[in-house]
């Protein structure tokens, strides 16, 4: 099992009750996943915790094996860089630099640059008459598509997706999760994709729903 949460528990400092009791879920390598659920059930939560960018109270969480709560900081930010990517809602596109150079990214922080796999997903995302402009020179769709080929160029073996499509309309919502999901079919990405679209969640081959802090 690539990704393996085994029965997590989440609190938040100061609040009441836990946002998650008993999360277990798998993803298996190279799988998608779709996670629905409420506003405010948790699956952004959820999210963040299997990226190891915050703590919980117990269970466990594994990626490729690893134990999440034996990690320190510095391991933490290792698989960040190394084995997973995050695509967001807000595009997080760095307003500096190139299309070209945001493409580059992530691939260059993690040392695993391939320019023919670059050149292969500027093409399939449609973006190899646009490299040369910046952020604010794209529409939402088109700035979409480099955060995801960002996400994508170091081939990480998790992308985790936060209502990634949730700034698009209808239209280019759809285009964007279909290049999304041929492109970690593509590259063995497995993905876990938070969203409230049933539609979207559809296109994924297994979709989970988070209720009153567990999973069905
Ligand atoms: N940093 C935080 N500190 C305290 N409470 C938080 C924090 N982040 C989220 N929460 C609370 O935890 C609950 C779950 O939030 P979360 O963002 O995971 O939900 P969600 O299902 O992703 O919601 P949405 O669909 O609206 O994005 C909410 O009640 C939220 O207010």
């Amino acid at each position: 099992m690539l990704l393996e949460i085994d029965t997590v528990t989440k609190t938040y400092p100061g609040a009441a009750r836990p946002v998650l009791r008993g999360v277990s879920l798998g993803l298996a390598a190279g799988e998608t996943l779709a996670l629905t659920g409420e506003s405010g059930s948790g699956k952004s939560t959820l999210l963040h915790l299997a990226s190891a960018l915050d703590s919980f109270d117990s269970g466990e969480i594994r990626l490729e094996g690893t134990a999440l709560s034996g990690l320190d900081d510095t391991g933490r930010a290792r698989l960040r860089r190394e084995r997973v990517a995050l695509v967001f809602q807000q595009f997080n596109l760095i307003p500096s630099l190139s299309v070209a150079q945001n493409l580059a990214f992530h691939a260059r922080l993690a040392g695993r640059l391939d320019r023919d796999w670059l050149a292969e997903l500027t093409e399939r995302l449609g973006l190899a008459e646009l490299t040369a402009r910046y952020p604010e020179q794209l529409s939402g769709g088109q700035q979409q598509r480099v955060a995801i080929g960002r996400a994508l160029a170091a081939r990480p073996a998790l992308l985790l997706a936060d209502e990634p499509t949730g700034n698009l309309d209808e239209t280019a919502s759809a285009a964007v999760m279909d290049l999304m999901l041929d492109l970690v079919r593509a590259s063995g990405t497995a993905l876990f994709l938070v969203t409230h679209s049933q539609a979207v969640a559809a296109r994924a081959d297994r979709h989970l729903h988070l209720a009153a802090g567990r999973v069905a």
